[in-house]
């Protein structure tokens, strides 16, 4: 991965541990808004991923590309496998148990992706330092072992529950979510 100084966490920064009210391992991860283009069910064309944490540390979800992803003739669209990487390292800040919101997302496309490839995505943190969160993705070509096609390096920043009720909705988020600590 070609991450910049950025997205890397200083020196001493480490990841956080797990937080008692994050979900367990094992454990399904929600939409967080049923409109999400990368999460929502209700949403007609969106990439309807479903997360998921093995250990309470890595979120992972499946992304199968399909029409109306298409950038180039039957490939993938590169903003929407940036848009895959940027919602599943979104999910993983679930484990933080804060809302956070992207500040910066560095993508390096490996392989192209056919239409139909099934992405095999993987997020975790890699350090903490103060409201800033290193993260990583990756996604992996038909198998969770299968070979790499895109790697992401994100800076996601801490806000409050007042940046979603000052820029959008907030009680939009609160009306399908209540069990988030709106308050963390
Ligand atoms: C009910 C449940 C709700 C949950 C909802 C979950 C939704 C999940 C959605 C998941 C969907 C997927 C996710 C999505 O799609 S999230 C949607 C896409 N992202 C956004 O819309 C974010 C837009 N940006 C902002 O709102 C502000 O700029 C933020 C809040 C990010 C910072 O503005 P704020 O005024 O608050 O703070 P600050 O400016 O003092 O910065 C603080 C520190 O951070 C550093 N910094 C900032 N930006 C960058 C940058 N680009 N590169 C490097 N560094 C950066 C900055 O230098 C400073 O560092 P330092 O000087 O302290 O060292």
């Amino acid at each position: 991965m070609t991450r910049s100084s950025l997205t890397t966490p200083p020196p001493g920064a480490q990841p956080p541990p797990a937080h008692p009210d994050a979900p367990s391992a094992g454990s399904t991860l929600g939409s967080h808004y049923s409109k999400c283009f990368g999460c929502g069910a209700g949403h007609p064309t969106g990439l309807h991923l479903k997360a998921r944490t093995p250990d309470g540390a890595t979120v992972e979800a499946e992304f199968t590309v399909g029409e109306a992803h298409q950038g180039a003739p039957r490939l993938a669209h590169g903003g929407v496998l940036a848009t895959a990487m940027d919602e599943v390292i979104g999910m993983s800040v679930y484990l933080l148990h804060k809302p956070y919101v992207t500040g910066r997302l560095e993508t390096d496309y490996l392989l192209p992706v056919p239409v139909g490839t099934t992405l095999h995505l993987r997020a975790w943190c890699t350090g903490i330092d103060g409201r800033k969160a290193y993260l990583e993705a990756e996604g992996r070509i038909g198998a969770p072992d299968g070979p790499v096609a895109v790697r992401a390096a994100a800076l996601f920043i801490e806000v409050n529950m007042e940046h979603f009720a000052k820029h959008g909705d907030l009680a939009a988020i609160a009306a399908e979510h209540q069990d988030y600590e709106v308050n963390p």
